[in-house]
């Protein structure tokens, strides 16, 4: 039976119920306090909207469908000369080419749809009136002192006379949420969106000092007299008064439009800002206008939906972990969930202040977030009013939940530290990383193993796994002929570690990979002759500081009784071949030259992906030297697909030559590199 079709109670019950839903959680959200994630929010929406298209004669009244946010209790209301509106969602190609045959013959651009919060700025005979939050979409808060105290790319004023309407989103940049919740450990910030929100509603701008925005823009109207002297093409016309447009690139048809839809995506994590989808909107500033508006969106406009990078899930339970160097850190365990992009079952939780600041408890419903290639984290309670009363406190340990020596608090996150050298938990973490694929690559040893033969007193330093023999493995229930012997072999071939791999292994505090290759190619031949050369010659090396000097040579120091015992079991400190960049002919097309390379890379023989890292190899046979942001230094700035416009004006400005990845393929097939 087709429940749809029949107008039944049940129906009726659950469209008032989302109905009701969708109200509350509306007005919590632009409150400020969520109560769900917006995935979870948007699925009760896409519920209504779907049993009221089976169910016309049910729809509510007032339908929220209809609405446009909550009207927000506001300090200084103003009406808004056009309604601010909410956007068509799509989540399919086919809404995408539906949406570009009602327009045909009209380029659109598409462009990230930032998660921020859409403001209006007035223009009048070229001076800044006032800037408007969205509000109910009617009427908006006026919050022009704030926006001119805190946020980036407002201008004061714009060359036009006559009345000007900017409209776009400000946003906070990743960098500065999560620089503002490193320097404010006990208040974090819950996301960036929430964070520009929550800076728009401050009283006075004294409190919000630190919470920069950026303003991006995506919409501009004119009256007659200003719009004489602006074009029609809506990116030209905000650039011409001296705005940064959201980043839009042109399509002429549906596949184009999808192209650039996909690559936002891919290159989503490389943003500095949040974006929940695309959006597609009528290159034409004119024919945007008249295409004119249904009751809560624009006809000229469509946002294409992502996946989530924020969901809500139980968090099950709070293990404090023991990490290589002994920080002692919480760790969440959640009720799985997929979320960006993954099915998460683990996240972070920081440390006790941010544990306090987000006033979690176990048997919370928690937000998670997994935005880019960060780990996920807790990002924070929602809904504290459901508690049962069942929750616990999260408890941090005063001993070493290893070890059981009392453990030290360190800055002010409180973090907690196991000092105890010979404490076991470190002990099996440092022997993992040893033998993990960066580093030695023990790869028929797994961390299981490690940990019983750690436990059963066989290995404690690195320089033990090179004593194993293969009766003491054979003792172990469980191993047999065929695994001791492929361990075995696998502890052998480990022994060619190398200089850069070894270092890697050792983990020392601060410094990265990139360090252990830096060092190599700045011609140091040995781990004993990198933990001689002192802090003034370290410091000589690109990229490595005073820190990283300091704590190289302090901990290297500490290790010269290993690295002895390393070297007396065979075990290879020198730098090798893979170590050092190739041997590259003088005539090889990059050589001599150091690059970055940003943007989605992709093989135009098969339009293949390729991942950053294999991409840079090949830059690297070709002879260039490879960095991880533009500098002075910088020869050249590499672009793949959908790179944003702020990477390519920093390489402008230091005059620093962008580069098509076009035109570095050629030269790379040509010279037979690729
Ligand atoms: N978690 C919750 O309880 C909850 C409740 C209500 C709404 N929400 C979320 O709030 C979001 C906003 O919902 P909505 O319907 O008000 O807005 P919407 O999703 O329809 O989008 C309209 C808004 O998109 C923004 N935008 C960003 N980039 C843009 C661009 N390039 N061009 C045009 N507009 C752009 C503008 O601010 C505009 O106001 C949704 O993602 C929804 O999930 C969450
Ligand atoms: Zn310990």
């Amino acid at each position: 039976m087709l429940l749809g079709s029949v107008p039944t109670v049940n129906a009726e019950e659950r469209i008032r119920d989302l109905a009701d839903r969708v109200v509350s959680l509306r007005d919590a959200y632009y409150r400020g306090s969520p109560l769900v994630a917006d995935a979870e929010y948007d699925a009760t929406e896409d519920e209504l909207r779907s049993l009221i298209a089976a169910n016309p004669e049910l729809t509510p009244d007032p339908n929220p469908l209809d609405q446009v946010g909550a009207p927000a209790v506001l300090h200084a209301p103003v009406r808004h000369a056009r309604p601010m509106l909410s956007l068509e969602k799509a989540t399919q190609p086919e809404q995408v080419a539906a949406f570009l045959d009602r327009f045909p013959g009209q380029p659109v651009v598409v462009m990230p749809k930032l998660d921020g919060l859409s403001l209006s700025l007035v223009y009048e005979g070229g001076a800044l009136l006032r800037a408007v939050t969205r509000g109910d979409g009617t009427t908006g808060d006026d919050v022009t002192p704030l926006v001119r105290a805190l946020a980036d790319g407002v201008p004061t004023r714009v060359p036009a006379p006559g009345r000007v309407e900017v409209r776009g989103e400000a946003v906070m940049l990743r960098s500065t949420f999560t620089a503002y919740n490193e320097a404010h450990p006990d208040k974090p910030l819950i996301n960036p969106r929430n964070a520009a929100a929550g800076t728009l509603r401050a009283k006075d701008p004294a409190t919000v000092a630190g919470r920069r925005l950026r303003f991006l823009a995506f919409e501009l109207d004119t009256d007659a007299e200003a719009g004489a002297g602006v074009g029609a093409d809506l990116e030209e016309g905000l650039r011409a008064l001296g705005f940064t447009p959201a980043d839009m690139r042109h399509a002429a048809d549906a596949e184009a439009a999808q192209r650039v839809i996909t690559g936002i995506e891919t290159g989503r994590a490389d943003l500095d800002y949040d974006l929940d989808g695309a959006v597609l909107r009528l290159a034409d500033r004119r024919a945007y206008a008249a295409a004119g508006t249904r009751s809560n969106s624009p006809r000229g406009a469509l946002a294409f939906k992502f996946a989530a990078e924020e969901k809500t899930t139980l968090l099950v339970d709070v293990v404090w972990d023991v990490g290589k160097t002994g920080k002692v850190v919480p760790v969440a365990h959640l009720e799985p969930v997929f979320v960006g992009g993954t099915t998460v079952t683990r996240a972070t939780l920081a440390n006790q202040e941010v544990i306090k600041a987000r006033g979690v408890m176990v048997g919370d419903t928690v937000l998670v977030r997994r935005a880019g290639d960060v780990i996920p984290f807790v990002a924070g309670v929602l809904d504290a009013a459901k508690r049962t009363g069942e929750e616990r406190e999260i408890v941090p340990p005063s001993t070493c939940p290893s070890c059981d020596q009392p453990l030290t608090e360190q800055g002010n996150s409180r973090e907690l530290f196991c000092t105890n050298v010979s404490c076991a938990a470190q002990t099996v973490r440092r022997l993992i990383h040893w033998a993990s694929r960066a580093a030695a690559d023990i790869d028929a040893i797994g961390p299981v193993w490690i940990e019983r033969f750690a436990e059963a007193g066989l290995l404690e330093h690195p320089s033990d796994f090179y004593l194993l023999t293969k009766e003491q493995l054979l003792e172990f229930e469980r191993v047999g002929e065929t695994s001791a012997t492929r361990m075995i072999e696998s502890i052998a071939a480990s022994r060619a570690v190398g200089l850069r791999r070894a270092l890697i292994g050792f983990a020392v505090p601060m410094a990265s990979e990139g360090t252990a290759t830096r060092l190599c190619r700045a011609g140091f031949g040995s781990l004993e002759e990198v933990a001689d050369a002192g802090e003034e010659r370290l410091v000589e090396v690109e990229d490595i500081g005073p820190k990283v000097a300091a704590s190289l040579t302090e901990h290297l120091a500490r290790l010269r009784p290993e690295l002895t015992r390393l070297r007396q079991r065979g075990v290879s400190l020198d730098v090798r071949d893979e170590d050092l960049p190739p041997v590259v002919a003088s005539d090889a097309p990059l050589a001599g030259k150091t690059v970055v390379i940003t943007g989605a890379i992709s093989d135009p023989r098969s339009g293949e992906k390729v991942a950053r890292p294999a991409f840079q190899r090949l830059c690297e046979k070709a002879g260039a030297t490879t960095a991880s942001s533009v500098s002075a230094n910088t020869d050249m700035l590499i672009t793949g697909a959908e790179v944003g416009a702020g990477k390519t004006a920093k390489a402008e400005k230091l005059g620093v030559a962008v580069v098509d990845q076009g035109e570095i393929w050629a030269q790379l097939i040509a010279a037979g590199v690729a």
